[in-house]
């Protein structure tokens, strides 16, 4: 069984190091942080960042996923590709945490180029205390599974 605080973080270069302050932050919080990099600044690519974390969420190794690029919108497309992903770009915290309550997502994505680093924290606090509330909402995400 899943462990249900363990969670998935990845970036490109553009968000290393709004990707290092959400993981202190969930790990002050409990969170077993899988932080799977990268490690360096050199430029890389997103849609390997985006894949490797959805990876790990679709095969059960981590419950949830938080991943980050510039904007939040390339990486959200590259793990989106990955079966099971559910996975959402939050620019507040209405959004972040409807898209647990309504759309059972499991992946957050966010763009250090255009939330600072106190709203991003506020969103991934918004998105891991939500939870999904099943009902109407689990037939409509079934018909997104397929
Ligand atoms: O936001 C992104 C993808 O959606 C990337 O972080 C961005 O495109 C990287 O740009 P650059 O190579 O100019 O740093």
């Amino acid at each position: 069984m899943t462990n249900t605080k363990r969670i998935v973080l990845s970036s490109d270069h553009a968000a290393i190091d709004l990707r290092l302050a959400v993981a202190r932050h969930i790990e002050a919080q409990g969170w077993d942080v899988v932080d799977i990099g990268p490690t360096t600044p050199e430029s890389t690519h997103y849609p390997l960042h985006g894949q490797a974390a959805a990876e790990r969420v679709a095969s059960g190794d981590c419950r949830l996923g938080i991943i980050l690029c510039g904007t939040g919108q390339g990486i959200m497309m590259a793990a989106n590709k990955v079966k099971g992903i559910r996975c959402g770009v939050c620019t507040d915290t209405f959004s972040a945490r409807m898209i647990r309550q309504h759309n059972d997502a499991n992946i957050l994505s966010l763009g250090a180029r255009v939330v600072g680093e106190g709203l991003a924290l506020d969103i991934v606090d918004a998105f891991l205390t939500a939870e999904f509330e099943g009902g109407r909402h689990a037939t409509r995400v079934d018909m997104i599974e397929g």
